[in-house]
């Protein structure tokens, strides 16, 4: 294997393109495993144009659908040795509230779910919402579930974290790379703005930019991109919903769309209060003007906070961005290409895959060397797309 900084004649064993939160933990875990990797990234690092940037994501055992529940187990235990690697805290346990009306299926799912797993939980009516939560104005109706495992990654520190243990496991990352072309092959051929490579596998981890680097691959998956209004609301008492306060995240069971927020930590006074939907972007273009008729994503957002957030400014203090890559049942992407074995696709992880990239990495690294993966992948597999051109297949 060559030194860093060294150059490297040979073959890679596999090349991983794009160092987002699932290209980087794949990477990892091939390097964990002896594994020659080259990572590659179009961009200088750290950077905040796809989707993997920014200070906090929540992290919860608590989902409506089972597979994700099980995985998070083992998700929480590699989180937990990633940071005794870093030697550097990467979560806060703040517990997680899920709110919606007693009655909604969606919210009967996450309680079943909790309960299946022993996951350690709370019901709540309105009432002892009330009560246990003076911040939230919950109306008649209304239910609560807590995830008391639940809580914020930060996430910043924790890509810098995995990437720094892929490279003291002799990783190597070359940032500033964009891969330009793909030539498939029982020898895989990339080509990059820097330099050609070779592999006996590849890995696609392009989050919003899978699509691009599919289509000369005769290949592609039904992923809509959408830019994220990421924004943050002042506290009138400063603190008052914030982590030393013990306010949970939450996510809050709306239609068409969920609503989540995280307590205040990252920017002192501010909570992170979010819309789980955006309007359709390039990532190339993400901060133009979306078109008039666009998603009121805000102004939804602001009723939100006036009605169930008395403590809080109904009116975004700070407004970042950052983009989802949806796939339409909103589960992963996780297979091989159709046609090439060893190019295998990590894709459409649609605004909740972070807290998931320990094991959705550890997943990519099995498919890429050709191993049985750990679950069941039926969730996650290209072929579930009955769209797809039959070409392609
Ligand atoms: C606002 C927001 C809130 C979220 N909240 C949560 C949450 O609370 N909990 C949770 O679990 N998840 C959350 N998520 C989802 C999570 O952040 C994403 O699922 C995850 O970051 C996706 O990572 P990725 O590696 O697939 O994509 P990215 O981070 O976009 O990484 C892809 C990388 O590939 C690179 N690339 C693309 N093309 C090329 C090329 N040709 N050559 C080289 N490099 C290339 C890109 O530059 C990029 O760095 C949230 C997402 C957003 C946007
Ligand atoms: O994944 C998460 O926990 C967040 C909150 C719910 C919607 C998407 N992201």
């Amino acid at each position: 294997m060559a030194a860093a900084g060294e150059p490297h004649s040979s073959l890679y064993d596999t090349i991983v393109v794009g160092a987002g939160i699932q290209g980087s933990f794949t990477a990892y875990h091939l390097a964990k495993r002896g594994r020659d990797t080259l990572l590659l990234e179009q961009f200088p690092l750290p950077h905040s144009r796809g989707s993997s940037h920014g200070q906090s994501r929540i992290i919860r055992h608590a989902y409506a659908q089972e597979h994700y529940t099980q995985m998070m187990a083992e998700s929480y235990g590699l989180w937990e040795q990633l940071e005794a690697e870093a030697g550097a805290p990467l979560y806060r346990q703040t517990g997680l509230l899920v709110l919606a009306a007693n009655t909604n299926p969606e919210f009967q799912r996450f309680c079943q779910t909790l309960a299946q797993h022993h996951i350690p939980s709370e019901l709540f009516t309105a009432e002892s919402l009330r009560g246990r939560f003076p911040g939230i104005r919950p109306y008649c109706g209304e239910a609560g579930v807590s995830d008391r495992t639940a809580g914020v990654l930060y996430a910043d520190r924790a890509l810098r974290a995995v990437q720094d243990g892929f490279r003291r496991c002799g990783g190597a990352l070359r940032d500033s790379e964009q891969v330009t072309d793909i030539q498939p092959g029982v020898v895989v051929t990339v080509t990059t703005s820097g330099g050609v490579y070779q592999a006996k596998s590849l890995v696609i981890t392009a989050g919003p930019w899978a699509n691009k680097l599919l289509a000369p691959l005769g290949l592609q998956l039904p992923l809509q991109t959408l830019r994220i209004n990421v924004c943050y609301w002042k506290e009138k008492v400063p603190g008052a919903y914030g982590v030393s306060a013990h306010f949970p995240c939450f996510l809050a069971i709306c239609d068409p769309h969920h609503i989540y927020g995280l307590p205040s930590n990252e920017y002192p006074g501010l909570v992170k209060i979010c819309y789980h939907s955006g309007s359709p972007a390039d990532p190339e273009e993400r901060d133009r003007p979306p078109e008039a008729s666009g998603l009121p994503d805000i102004q939804v957002l602001q009723d939100f906070v006036s009605k169930y957030l008395p403590g809080l400014v109904p009116e975004p203090a700070v407004v970042e961005h950052c983009m989802y890559t949806n796939t339409p049942d909103e589960d992963f992407v996780l297979d091989r290409h159709p046609k090439f074995s060893n190019i295998v696709i990590g894709a459409g992880f649609s605004g909740h895959g972070f807290k998931l990239a320990p094991v959705v990495g550890k997943l990519l690294c099995q498919l890429s060397v050709g191993e049985e993966p750990s679950y069941t992948m039926e969730p996650f597999g290209i072929r579930r797309f009955p769209a797809l051109p039959p070409a392609a297949l």
